[in-house]
């Protein structure tokens, strides 16, 4: 389980698949009931996802290790995902559990 918790919270549990498989999903929940890393812990999920995928295809291809680590640190520097948060404090919050 992510962040050394050992149980999702219902929140977590019903979002994450969604949005593992890249589903759109709101959420409705009370406060302190895990939401933030209910997106969090997927848009990394899928953020390892690709940059394996990538690794894996590049080396796959057998170009020279200089080749691969050029292309990576490029699709690295790529933006991935973005996360829009309306106050200071909360986008404070998300970046400490990120
Ligand atoms: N799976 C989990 N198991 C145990 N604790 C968790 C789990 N997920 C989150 N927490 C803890 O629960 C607390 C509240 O989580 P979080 O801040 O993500 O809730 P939230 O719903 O986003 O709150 P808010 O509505 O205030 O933004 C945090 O201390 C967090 O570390």
């Amino acid at each position: 389980m992510f962040s050394g918790f050992h149980f999702c919270t219902h929140v977590q549990a019903a979002a994450t698949p969604l949005l593992c498989t890249h589903k759109d999903v709101a959420v409705d929940a009370a406060t302190g009931s895990g939401k933030t890393l209910a997106f969090v812990a997927p848009l990394v999920e899928i953020l390892r996802r690709i940059t394996t995928v990538k690794a894996h295809q590049l080396c796959y291809d057998s170009r020279s290790i200089n080749a691969v680590f050029k292309q990576l640190g490029f699709a690295i520097k790529r933006v991935l995902g973005i996360i829009i948060s309306l106050t200071r404090e909360s986008s404070s919050q998300i970046f400490n559990v990120a």
